[in-house]
């Protein structure tokens, strides 16, 4: 079985097993060069990443930071296009570990929600993460997603409710913890209320835990990934391969490194 065989559950039954949380990085599909993502994601499977999230570049990303906005903008620039995103993963996902879209609701509007999810799922996309669709409003994207095979990953904020918290027991992949109340970016420090938050989600549902927002170095990793099932880096990431120029998949690759290198028991 090759590691594009496994299932989200899968990865963390593993990770789990191997008494570590699941490393989970992001990069903004389309930067900083148009056809750059098979590079990077082969970078990041050499490095060790469990699961890869792939950002589909939207021009209005409200829950973004600067440099996931700038990332964006970049790619949009480039004349990234969500039908040539589609094509790259097909690529790339058979010789990757499980790959999961960020994407916002109206990327997929415009494409068909339907149509977007068979093709994500035809694509070898395991899951979806739609910070603008609320979860009770995700019904028909949830059963969509269902029949295709992918899971839906639900969001949980500090200030989201228990009753919100336990409703999420459906979901089929796992659950997005955020950090803090606030925007994706690099940070100097963690939010003090993480492990809690992490303990309140588990009092209600049995599903994995990744948390990102604001983990940026080795120590935030270890950290998180004392308490988390997975550990989620974007804009930390990205800007390093922003600052990488021509090297940017050796700067991932060993950034990547270093964060699994913190996860490992
Ligand atoms: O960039 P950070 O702070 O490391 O956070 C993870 C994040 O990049 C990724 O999961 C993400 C990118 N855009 C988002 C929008 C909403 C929720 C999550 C995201």
């Amino acid at each position: 079985m090759t590691s594009s065989d496994l299932t989200l559950r899968g990865v963390f039954a593993r990770t789990k097993g191997e008494g570590r949380a699941a490393l989970i990085p992001y990069v903004t599909a389309g930067h900083p060069h148009l056809n750059d993502l098979p590079q990077l994601i082969s970078a990041l499977n050499d490095a060790g990443a469990d699961i890869i999230e792939i950002g589909i570049p939207f021009s209005d990303p409200l829950a973004d930071g600067p440099v996931l906005q700038h990332a964006a903008t970049q790619a949009l620039n480039n004349g990234t296009k969500l039908r040539d995103i589609l094509a790259q993963t097909k690529e790339i996902s058979q010789s990757s570990v499980p790959i999961v879209y960020l994407t916002y609701m109206n990327p997929v509007y415009h494409f068909g929600v339907r149509a977007f999810i068979r093709a994500a799922a035809q694509s070898g996309v395991k899951g979806l993460i739609i910070p603008d669709l609320p979860w009770l409003e995700s019904q028909e994207v949830f059963h969509d997603c269902e029949a295709e095979g992918i899971s839906l990953i639900p969001l949980v904020a500090p200030t989201s409710t228990d009753a919100h918290i336990a409703s999420l027991e459906i979901a089929t992949g796992f659950i997005y913890g955020v950090s803090l109340t606030g925007v994706t970016g690099v940070r100097q420090d963690i939010d003090s209320g993480v492990e809690s938050m992490v303990a309140r989600i588990k009092r209600f549902i049995t599903q994995p835990v990744a948390i990102g927002f604001g983990i940026s170095t080795p120590e935030h990793a270890r950290r998180i990934g004392a308490v988390a099932d997975g550990v989620i880096v974007g804009s930390a990431l990205v800007r390093i391969i922003d600052d990488a120029g021509d090297e940017a998949p050796q700067a991932a690759r060993a950034f990547v490194a270093s964060l699994r290198e913190a996860l490992n028991p």
